[in-house]
This record gives C-alpha cells, structure tokens and sequence, in this order.
C-alpha cells in the first residue's frame, strides 16, 4: 500500500517538515520524518521516503506497519496544545532511511514570514476538489482525515436533537461571525454579501433568541452587510461593541451612552479607543509598503487593520508578510494574529471574541447563571477564543464552519454558510413548536378549568 501526504493536509516542504536524525542532529540523512499537519496542529512522525519537493510517499516495506497501523484518526488531534506524537516504534521498529533538506531555523524572521504564511493556509487551505487530480489517493486521505474530524466534531445538523435536549428551558443566546459563517468566502471582501434568505433566517432568528453578529470587520461595515437593527453587533473582533440602549426584549448592554445615525439612544463599548490613532498610522504605512504588490489589499476595520493575500500570487506571499513584518517593528504595541488568507494586525490588549461573548452575556444579564445556552458559530482563528469562553460556561455550544478537517477547541461542526442556514432555521422552528406546545397546554388547562 502506498500512503500519499500531499500539501492540503501536511506541508512537508516548508519549514514545519523537521528532519529528526536517529543521532538528534539537524541534516543527517537517515532518521525519521516528522511532519506537522498545520490544520490540526499536530505532528506525525513515520517511517517515509521523500520523493518528490511535494509528496511524502510511505512505501511498503517488511519493516514498516506505516499503511496498516497508521490509521487516520491517529493522526489527527483536536488539542492543539497538546500535539499527540506517534512514538517511532508504533509505526516501525527501525526508522526508514529519507533525504530531506536542512530545516529553516524558527528563530530567523524568514521562519516567522513562513509560520505565518503555513498558519495563514492552514485556515484557509486549497479545496481538496480542484487538488492533485491525477493523486486519486491524496483525495482519499484528505477525505477520510474529514470524516474521522467528524466524528470528533460532529455535525450540528444530524447533532440538533442533543443540541436543543441541552437547551430545554434554558435562555438561548446566539452568537454568529458574520465572513465565512453568514457570507461565503469570496475573492473581494468589499463583496461578501450575505444571501436574502440567510438575511431572513438570522432575522427570524433574533426574533425568539437574543442574536449577537461578532466580526472582525469594522462595525459599521458589517451592520452594512447584515442590515438588521434588531441585533447586537461587536467589530474589531469584539474591540468595538454596540446594543441598544433599552432593547424590546428589556436587555442593555453596558457601556457608554451614544447615538447611532438614525438617532436611536445606543450603549457602546470600546475598550481599545486610545489605539485609534496607532491603528490609523498603521494602516497609512501598510497602504504604502504593500502598493507594489499586485492583488494586495489593506481594510481597515476600525481597531485593527487586515493585510489580505487572498488575490496575491503565492509566490509573492513572502514578499508581503515581509513587508507586513517591517511595519510593524515599529509598534511594538500592535499585535499580528492570521486568519483566512490575512494578516491582521491589532492592538495588544487582552481582548478578543472570546471576550466580547463574555461581556455581552454580562450585559445582558446571563452570566454565571445556569439557564442561558449560548451557541456561537464561526468559521476562523479568531473564533476559537468565542469556542473556548463558550466551552467554559456552564452550558453551550460551540460551532466550526468548515468543509475541511482543522485544529478546533469547537465541540461541532456545520459544512458551510447554507448549513448554518438550516441550523438557524431549525432552531427558529424549535422554538415556534415550543411557543405553539405551551400555548395549547395553557388553552388545555384554561378549559379543563
Ligand atoms: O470575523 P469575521 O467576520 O469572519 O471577519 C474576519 C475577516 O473577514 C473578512 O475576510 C475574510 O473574508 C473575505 C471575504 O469573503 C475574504 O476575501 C478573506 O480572504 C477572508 O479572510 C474581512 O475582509 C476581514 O477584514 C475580516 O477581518
């Protein structure tokens, strides 16, 4: 049996393939591989021989188990905190000999470029489809990593009668990234309009539960695309947040007291606004050092800037993350994290989704209570700290969006935006057949009386 690793589920060839040598030194050339599998931020280490600059081939061999016992699921883990390694011998008792190059050093700032990069692509990787069309095998291996990722992250779909069984009785509050959750990816961010429908359901939606849009973008400009003034909205990845002053539903959120454009008595919280001027200097300086580099696209989104790759040629990538890189040596007190195809640059202040779910639940008056149930859908990096604050609460569930197997601290998983559809419009049912079981209960009993 020959096992294919191809880039979509490990980079073998960048700076995360690491060549261990038998004797522990760098560059030997006989040891064992240990790749990293950068979507589920793990490593594995296997007997294999390097081929070719892009394709690790396991071949059969009477000293390597490799195709046997390397099963799929053992080389996937959801704590990325904690990589589990295949030890050598569990895979074969004597490492087989493999050429490799030298590994970058992580320390150089060209290693930095490059984890950026790595993590940048791990979130956002090729679709397997358009992939390796003549490697059939590498199609299957990128498949069955996703289905045993399902199993560790089932979907919310066929998982809804568990979800709703834990939300019985309890105050559903739910939380939506709006890029890649609400709206499909799309090559111009200035088009990432969400569908008429999915507009309709999120409304439906905020009319039986409280509904928070958390979003990197600008506020401003994700109200634009969301367009529904019933919701509560956090931009900046939750620096930037804003609810009515005194909602229908008799919740406030705390803060300052303002007024949006149509006059309407507004709170606002924004715990990075003395960033504002950095970010503004920041976002000048980034429009200049990138102006030379075709498809680059610099937005600001209020109190962070994001540096978008998504239209530059891969091989000019490290041309811009070096670029990024320089800039912000001078501003030591912004910060640099990645998501889809973007660099984002941000203040350093302990804030984030996670955070910003935190405090709305505050706000509105649910935390530390144990009858709220708050849902959180998102799609990228910087969702995981919305999963993680939602994981510590007493009750609640945590949503990846993703087609894709990836390193995820979400308990469930939806496909794709036209999934988190139907989970919205499911959840808007649920509640309408409970409204509709109540009422004819109390009726029942009204005329039993
Ligand atoms: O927190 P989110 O609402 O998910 O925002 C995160 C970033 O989303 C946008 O970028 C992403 O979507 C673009 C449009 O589909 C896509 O072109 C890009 O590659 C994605 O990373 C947005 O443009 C960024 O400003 C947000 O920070």
């Amino acid at each position: 049996m020959v096992l294919k690793v191809s880039e979509v589920s490990g980079n073998i060839d960048r700076y995360h393939g690491e060549f261990e040598g038998t004797d522990g030194t760098e560059g030997t050339q006989s040891g064992l591989l240990r790749a990293s599998f950068p979507n589920f931020g793990e490593n594995f280490v296997g007997g294999m021989t390097l081929r070719s600059k892009r394709t690790a081939v396991c071949t059969d061999s009477p000293t390597s188990s490799c195709g046997s016992s390397l099963s799929v699921s053992s080389m996937l883990s959801t704590s990325p905190s904690k990589p589990s390694v295949m030890s050598a011998s569990s895979v074969s008792s004597k490492p087989i000999p493999i050429v490799l190059q030298k590994k970058h050093s992580p320390y150089t700032e060209k290693g930095q470029f490059h984890a950026w990069i790595d993590a940048m692509r791990a979130q956002s990787p090729p679709h397997v489809h358009s992939l390796h069309e003549d490697i059939p095998e590498a199609f299957d291996l990128e498949a069955a990593v996703y289905k045993s990722w399902l199993e560790k992250h089932p979907s919310a779909l066929s998982s809804f009668d568990n979800v709703i069984k834990h939300a019985h009785q309890k105050q559903v509050v739910v939380f939506l990234d709006y890029d890649g959750t609400l709206s499909p990816i799309v090559e111009d961010p200035e088009r990432a309009f969400m569908s008429t429908e999915m507009r309709a359901s999120v409304k439906d939606l905020a009319s039986c539960f409280p509904t928070a849009v958390i979003s990197g973008r600008s506020r401003p400009k994700v109200y634009e695309f969301v367009q529904l003034a019933e919701l509560y909205y956090a931009g900046s990845h939750g620096m930037d947040i804003m609810g009515p002053a005194k909602s229908s539903d008799g919740f406030r959120v705390k803060g300052t007291k303002s007024r949006d454009k149509k006059g309407n008595e507004v709170v606002l919280f924004q715990p990075a606004s003395e960033y504002l001027p950095l970010i503004n200097k920041v976002f000048t300086a980034l429009i200049e050092t990138t102006k030379l580099i075709k498809g680059a696209k610099v937005e600001h989104n209020k109190f962070c800037v994001t540096v978008h790759f998504r239209r530059v040629k891969e091989e000019h990538w490290e041309a811009l993350a070096e670029r990024v890189g320089n800039v912000l040596k001078d501003y030591p007190s912004l910060n640099l994290t990645h998501g889809r195809k973007v660099l984002e640059v941000r203040p350093s202040i302990s804030w984030d989704k996670g955070k910003a779910v935190d405090f709305l639940l505050k706000s509105l008056g649910f935390k530390d209570t144990s009858d709220v149930f708050p849902l959180y859908l998102g799609d990228d990096k910087t969702d995981e700290d919305a999963f993680r604050t939602i994981n510590g609460s007493k009750h609640g569930c945590s949503i990846l969006v993703s087609s894709i197997a990836k390193s995820t601290d979400a308990k469930l998983s939806l496909q794709d935006p036209s999934e988190v559809m139907l989970f919205l419009r499911r959840l808007v049912q649920w509640k309408n057949r409970s409204l509709e079981n109540r009422n004819s209960l109390q009726k029942g009993a009204h005329n039993h009386n």
